[in-house]
């Protein structure tokens, strides 16, 4: 604290970082947002009764029934005030936090059908969803702002829950989302291409991340992919367990992959072969991590591969869609990055017959990172028969600019392949009508996702559902 007006006892009804929340009692923050700075709306949080005012810098005219604190960073002082106002949840469950480019939502979420199933209450923080054991509530975020994270880690608490698994993406470091709160563990998937216009450089992003482990204390556990480039410097000055998985060379968990077929992925995990139902290498990672986590979390190893042997994927990743009425597969996945779309593609390589041919449908979204355009189309045109190029959450960028960048990375060797299409609708109509009977259909970047944002406005649009329509219209 720099320094404090005001009385400096006060009752304090709720916490909010937004103006316009801001209510009789309330503390209002403001943060130097990316698009405004909150300050600027420190007025108006006092005209709405807010009892408490925590800024960087305070406003010339203070008002006399308003406590003013002013703070070095109000993000990092918001997420402190969280963690105390709703009484630290974090300290008393097992908090597991999973960070990297890929495979967040899909380790998180098998991690928490996994504990289900092993007979524990425990909650989930995800991109497709918050969950309290199998009450879903909805998430707006991969993290939420700290104040609602807190909550919910509270909520958690008090249901019974004993553990939780987050994501914690890399704009909730930066922006001290998670800051205060107490982890049993975090867990490192890999690091490639994303949110480079939030980050400006690689370097940045891989910091941003490095930041998760360096704030794990000495008694949870740090478990890193060994075989990713940047998986062990997350380990580096660590003052926790150092882990790690690797299906390549030395490491605590060491898994083999044995297969990698439509079936499943049948590994050899320390050890024991088991056959799982997720398919490709990304997933055999995924899976390691799963079960390292698991086993160092105190669950034994055979029970938790069991267990993890029947369960299926996150919604949306690498989802089948198919239909009685055609012979066509259709693959819905979220990839949304050159990296995951690389897998996926390749994935689909590894596990198609010869006769089977490849169309992608992929676009990139608005007001994200413009560098990951080009490439994507690249992967898309080279690693499939056909590709159909459209839009993803246009967001406020004309649909048309993305597509235009996105083309400019397609070889010229490869533009025969590629048609452009910006209605997502009308793209996945043209791919299924371009599929010959046995043919797959990947849908990418959207995957559990149900709606279409197209300047400020979210339509509802689901790929799984376009695609059985469309499968549905070809089969009458
Ligand atoms: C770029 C980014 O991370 N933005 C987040 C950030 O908003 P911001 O910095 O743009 O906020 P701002 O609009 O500039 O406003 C600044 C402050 O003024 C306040 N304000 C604003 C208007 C007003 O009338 N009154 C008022 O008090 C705002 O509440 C805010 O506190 O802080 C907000 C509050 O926590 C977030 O909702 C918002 O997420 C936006 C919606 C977003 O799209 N974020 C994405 C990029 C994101 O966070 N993604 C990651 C996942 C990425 C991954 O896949 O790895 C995530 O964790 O979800
Ligand atoms: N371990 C992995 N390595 C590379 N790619 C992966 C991995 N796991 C999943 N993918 C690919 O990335 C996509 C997104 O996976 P997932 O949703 O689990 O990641 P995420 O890190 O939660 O993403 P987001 O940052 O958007 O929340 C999947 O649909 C799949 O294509
Ligand atoms: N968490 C990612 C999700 C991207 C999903 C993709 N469908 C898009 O809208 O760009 C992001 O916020 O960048
Ligand atoms: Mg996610």
């Amino acid at each position: 604290m720099l320094a404090q007006h005001g009385a400096t006892d006060v009752s304090v009804s709720g916490l909010t970082l937004d103006s316009r929340q801001a209510g009789p009692g309330t503390v209002f923050f403001a943060l130097r947002g990316t698009a405004t700075d909150g300050h600027q709306f420190i007025p108006k949080a006092v005209e709405q009764g807010a009892a408490v005012i925590i800024a960087e810098e305070l406003p010339a005219d203070l008002a006399s029934t308003t406590i003013y604190v002013q703070v070095a960073d109000s993000a990092e002082a918001m997420a402190r005030m969280a963690a105390e106002f709703y009484g630290h949840p974090s300290r008393k469950l097992q908090l597991v936090g999973v960070t990297g480019t890929n495979g967040k939502t899909t380790c998180a979420t098998m991690l928490h059908k996994l504990f289900r199933e092993l007979g524990y209450h425990c909650g989930l923080l995800s991109t497709v969803q918050n969950q309290i054991d199998e009450q879903v509530i909805p998430a707006t975020h991969t993290t939420p702002d700290a104040i609602r994270l807190n909550e919910l880690l509270a909520r958690m608490l008090k249901a019974g829950c004993t553990h939780v698994f987050m994501e914690v993406s890399s704009h909730a470091v930066v922006q001290h989302r998670i800051t205060g709160l107490q982890f049993a563990g975090g867990i490192f998937t890999n690091l490639t291409h994303d949110h480079l216009d939030y980050h400006g450089t690689f370097d940045a992003y891989l910091k941003a991340k490095k930041g998760f482990f360096d704030m794990l204390p000495k008694t949870a556990f740090a478990l890193t992919n060994a075989d990713d480039k940047p998986g062990p410097v997350m380990l580096q000055n660590v003052v926790g367990r150092r882990e790690s998985y690797s299906l390549r060379g030395t490491a605590t968990f060491r898994g083999k992959l044995l297969e990698n077929a439509v079936h499943g992925l049948h590994l050899e995990v320390d050890g024991q072969e088991v056959q799982f139902r997720l398919i490709g290498v990304f997933n055999a990672y995924n899976l390691l991590a799963i079960y390292g986590a698991a086993v160092l979390l105190g669950e034994d190893s055979t029970e938790v591969l069991t267990v993890l042997s029947g369960l299926t994927s996150a919604p949306g990743r690498f989802e089948p869609v198919v239909s009685s009425k055609v012979r066509i597969t259709g693959i819905v996945d979220y990839a949304h990055t050159p990296d995951a779309l690389e897998n996926v593609l390749q994935t689909i390589a590894d596990i198609r017959q010869p006769s089977q041919q490849v169309i992608t449908v992929v676009g990139c979204g608005g007001n994200r990172d413009g560098a990951k355009r080009p490439i994507m189309a690249r992967l898309a045109a080279q690693l499939s028969n056909r590709a159909v190029l459209t839009s993803d959450n246009p967001r406020f960028e004309d649909p048309n600019d993305i597509l235009t960048q996105m083309q400019g990375g397609v070889p010229v060797e490869d533009l025969g392949k590629v048609l452009t299409i910006a209605d997502r609708r009308e793209a996945i109509k043209t791919a299924v009508a371009l599929a010959q009977p046995g043919d797959i259909v990947l849908v990418a970047g959207k995957g559990h996702e149900t709606y279409q944002e197209v300047k400020g406005v979210r339509a509802e649009f689901d790929d799984k559902q376009v695609l059985t329509e469309m499968f549905d219209l070809l089969g009458k």
